[in-house]
């Protein structure tokens, strides 16, 4: 038995006399009854429900849309509508119970009904508690899921290199949330107060790259018509996050290397130094000592990054978080499907299960968003999520897990703009990427005009 009794909420959208006659069978809850939907509202906002109830028999008025606008306003909260019969005979009783109740019961309770409620009560709880309670850190807008011993020990490091101004090497596979542990870092540092600037080394044209981290001066070559404050300066006082360190041209190496010694820069064009306090986290997916052995990255930069280390695990060696975090996203991106969509289907959480996810985190938020846009039912599908067809493969379509999350990435791309009808805006939303990343991925995999074969 529970010590403490759960909360729940009670709505009565009825003007009723006595709150308390009607749940007074609630047993080992702690009730709290209000009368009207102006005061739910505030409830909810003074406390946290997992489950509501609301009763509800009036048939004509404004009841049912405001009770609907509740529903809709706290979508975390499993509701459960007491009516009667007669308001079953109409439709948007009916729509409402379809698209926003974990359940419904009919009124005057019969011998078995309200022991029935309790147990029904008890699953919706345990619903929203799955749904909600396992996010673990959030800084700001950026959350962290995860439950599995990988993540418990990640979040340690965080907080424990979070306490030191040294700088960070944050190594791990594509996708796996090491922009979102830098950040992390930052928020729990006492920098965080200042700028967090990532730069994404890997995507920077060469060319470019030196008056991005170094600014340049007005005249410095051809085309440079104002001064340009680089990034490394932009992030004085605060953490610049420098990304696909590993990309990074070894003539830039050096120049990084003096700045990190020095704590001073120099803008392209300028004749003298500028002192700038700046924590530098970089992040990788190569690995960087085989880029060392083989010439494409510099030693001493190397150590001069990695005095500390933290390492984003793959989604696949933390299977506990999975479903976890395929719930997580349904519902943050639950409003841009479809009402009626309740979550996954059983086959659908068993493919999820299944599947190695070699684009990782990034690759299941942008499965699952598609899946939302695409889904018809109540219940996502394996073939929403395009996972119909994963089964164990053969030794012969054994392939190496980099050729595994391009193949996914392209798929990925594909599908979305053929549903999209190759209209390049709506791709990216449901791809989760800006329209400039689409365009150089459509680039990178030469991917023409897809043909709509709806
Ligand atoms: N534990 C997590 N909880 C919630 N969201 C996560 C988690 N890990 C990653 N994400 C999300 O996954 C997406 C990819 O994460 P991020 O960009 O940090 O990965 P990355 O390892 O830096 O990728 P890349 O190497 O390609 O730059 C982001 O939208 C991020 O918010």
């Amino acid at each position: 038995m529970t010590s403490n009794p759960r909360p729940v909420l009670f709505v009565s959208a009825e003007n009723c006399e006595n709150h308390s006659d009607q749940v007074s069978f609630l047993k080992g809850w702690s009730v709290n009854a209000v009368d009207g939907i102006q005061n739910a509202r505030r409830t909810i906002k003074e406390n946290k429900y997992n489950v509501g109830l609301i009763h509800l028999e009036q048939s004509d008025g404004n009841g049912i849309s405001d009770a609907e606008a509740l529903i809709h306003e706290n979508s975390a909260i499993e509701w459960v509508l007491l009516t009667n019969n007669e308001c079953l005979k109409q439709h948007k009783f009916c729509k409402l119970i379809r698209e926003g109740c974990y359940d419904f019961y009919t009124l005057p309770f019969n011998s078995t009904a309200e022991s029935s409620l309790q147990s029904t009560l008890g699953h919706a709880y345990g619903m929203a508690s799955l749904n909600s309670e396992n996010t673990i850190e959030s800084y700001d807008d950026y959350e962290m899921v995860g439950t599995s011993q990988q993540m418990l020990s990640l979040f340690a490091s965080i907080r424990k290199v979070a306490s030191v101004d040294a700088s960070v090497l944050i190594t791990g596979e594509s996708g796996t949330g090491k922009e979102l542990i830098a950040r992390a870092i930052h928020e729990r540092s006492a920098r965080n107060n200042e700028l967090f600037i990532a730069v994404n080394c890997g995507a920077i044209p060469e060319n470019l790259i030196q008056s991005e981290l170094f600014g340049h001066e007005k005249g410095a070559f051809t085309g440079a018509h104002q001064l340009k404050i680089g990034q490394i300066e932009a992030a004085d006082g605060g953490t610049l996050l420098l990304d696909e360190i590993g990309d990074l041209p070894l003539t830039l190496q050096v120049n990084l290397l003096r700045f990190l010694q020095e704590q001073a820069i120099q803008r392209v064009g300028a004749t003298s130094e500028i002192g700038v306090n700046v924590r530098v986290l970089a992040a990788t997916h190569v690995d960087l000592d085989l880029a060392v052995s083989e010439g494409r990255f510099r030693e001493d930069l190397l150590y001069r990054l990695n005095v500390l280390q933290v390492q984003s695990p793959a989604l696949r060696e933390r299977e506990q978080d999975i479903e976890l975090l395929a719930r997580f996203f349904f519902n943050r991106f639950k409003p841009e499907g479809n009402n009626r969509l309740k979550g996954f289907s059983n086959s659908a959480l068993i493919a999820i299960e299944q599947y190695q996810w070699p684009g990782n985190v990034r690759e299941l938020i942008n499965r699952i968003r598609r899946a939302i846009v695409m889904s018809e039912g109540r219940m996502i599908s394996t073939t929403d999520l395009g996972l119909g067809n994963s089964g164990p493969p053969d030794s012969c379509s054994v392939i190496s897990l980099d050729q595994a999350r391009q193949d996914a990435e392209q798929n990925a791309i594909i599908s979305a703009l053929r549903y999209c009808r190759n209209n390049m805006t709506k791709s990216a939303k449901v791809l989760g990427v800006s329209r400039v990343t689409l365009y150089r991925m459509i680039e990178k995999y030469q991917l023409g005009k897809i043909p709509d074969d709806r």
